[in-house]
């Protein structure tokens, strides 16, 4: 399998290469040079896998020529050993036809364990066979940093620097990044919003000396490897609603569009997926964007599902680039100017495919409390504020005999302000975390500098070598 850049302007790679990159040279994505597809028998043979086995199995054309599923399936039996649900991911009905599959069950109780902690060991596995070490970048808006701190600490080949909004990220998120006290972890402040933190690490990579020097990768969802790791959670539970003999729908709150990519690609791979609904809350570029082809740029507001506080959805120029036909010149070009002018002019024909196939709807902080009250009144059912949009929104496009399928993407237990706002409830954090508030916190508050950062990157790796 090889990889290109939704640019263009960068080297085909390999998997491994392209783990390792994080993002392309030309500032653009990686995708599959080709999507592989499985055969309905090749879907019905992966019912009854456990969830590991499984998961290597749909990851296995996404690196092959690098590892073998055997290979893969070490690092996924590895990766959800840790998790605290027999299940690993499991479903539940909660209104006729809409369920929710919870992917919360890993370290930091997000779903970004599901990907992140199979990195860990596919990092590992490759940065071993060559010799090489790295410096992972990472923006978080609250999950992404926890969650990649957790699977990378310790880790003797890579260093790790986290970057969060300062302010931003509830304080259960905050504090589950700045008190790991592992050497080669780091935790910067910045003085902006994730889309500031985003691009500051997409300016470091476009700094070709310290990406050079620093040996950068990336462990957001610009980095192929997290979508790949994310498609096995829509192949489960797409089968265990009887697929592929039955089409399915997907429910996903959104803010960096690499959760519903990944439902995407897996209907790429041929399996029956119908629709894909999205919620976003009042940083709504996305739902704007499916209403009214309005993907125009407006300040990020704070919200009660931080993690989605998002204007710039980096996974979006992977649906962009299959929009345009996979025309990398004028994907380029469109996101440029989507830069420069901060609005972004899609083509009515392609709008219209893309909304044939995606809804949105978005949730301002009222209706997100009045969501999760709802839900806890009518189906006993206690989401966090992000899932509780994503459930909304699968209502709003739930049709008669197709499962809609919501995904909860973070434990309430995140969330206790919100969550007690809207039920009256505070639910307590699992206990390898109970003594999170008594934990000491070690991070820094940087302004929003390219200079400066990288500065502090670099001492950050300098005191752990
Ligand atoms: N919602 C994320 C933002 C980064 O998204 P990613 O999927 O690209 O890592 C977060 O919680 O950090």
């Amino acid at each position: 399998m090889h990889y290109i850049s939704t640019r263009g302007q960068a080297p085909v790679r390999s998997f491994s290469e392209v783990l390792l990159a994080g993002l392309a040279e030309d500032g653009g994505l990686y995708v599959p040079q080709t999507w592989p597809t499985f055969s309905d028998a090749d879907w019905r043979a992966m019912r009854g896998l456990s969830y590991p086995a499984l998961a290597a199995r749909v990851i296995a054309p996404f690196a092959a020529g690098c590892l073998t599923e055997a290979d893969l399936m070490k690092m996924t039996t590895a990766a959800y050993a840790g998790f605290d649900h027999p299940a690993i991911v499991p479903v539940t009905e909660v209104e006729d036809g809409l369920f929710v599959k919870e992917l919360f069950h890993g370290p930091t109780l997000a779903f970004k364990d599901m990907a992140m902690q199979l990195l860990g060991h596919l990092f590992e596995h490759v940065l071993a066979s060559r010799g090489e070490t790295l410096t992972i970048v990472g923006a978080t808006s609250g999950d992404t940093g926890s969650a990649a701190i957790e699977a990378f600490a310790n880790r003797a080949r890579i260093n790790v620097v986290i970057l969060h909004p300062e302010g931003r990220t509830s304080e259960v998120q905050r504090r589950q990044m700045t008190t790991v006290k592992a050497p080669n972890i780091g935790n910067l402040a910045i003085q902006g919003t994730f889309d500031d933190c985003q691009d500051l690490v997409k300016a470091m990579f476009a700094d070709v000396v310290f990406r050079r020097d620093m040996h950068l990768s990336a462990v957001n969802s610009i980095n192929w490897a997290r979508i790949a790791a994310q498609v096995a959670y829509y192949v489960h539970a797409a089968l265990a609603m009887g697929a592929p003999d039955r089409e399915v729908s997907f429910a996903v709150p959104t803010g960096n569009f690499g959760n519903v990519l990944a439902a995407w690609v897996a209907r790429q791979m041929g399996l029956p997926i119908r629709h894909f609904a999205i919620g976003s809350n009042r940083n709504d570029i996305l739902s704007r964007f499916l209403h009214d082809n309005d993907m125009s740029m407006r300040a990020v507001v704070p919200s009660l599902s931080p993690s989605m506080d998002i204007q710039v959805s980096s996974n979006f120029e992977r649906l962009l680039f299959e929009l345009l036909d996979r025309d990398a010149d004028a994907c380029a070009t469109m996101m440029m100017d989507f830069r420069k002018t901060g609005r972004m002019n899609i083509d009515p024909d392609a709008w219209r495919r893309a909304t044939a196939l995606f809804s949105g709807i978005a949730l301002d902080d009222d209706g997100t409390r009045a969501e999760i009250r709802s839900l806890y009144d009518n189906s006993h059912y206690l989401a966090d504020p992000h899932s509780a949009i994503g459930i909304a929104a699968g209502r709003a496009a739930r049709e008669p005999g197709v499962p809609m399928i919501a995904m909860a993407t973070a434990h309430p237990a995140k969330f206790p302000d919100a969550m007690e706002a809207a039920t009256g409830l505070r639910p307590a954090l699992p206990e390898h975390l109970a003594d999170l508030f008594e934990r000491e916190e070690r991070f820094r508050v940087v302004e929003n500098d390219l200079g400066l950062v990288e500065d502090a990157v670099r001492s950050l790796v300098l005191s752990n070598s």
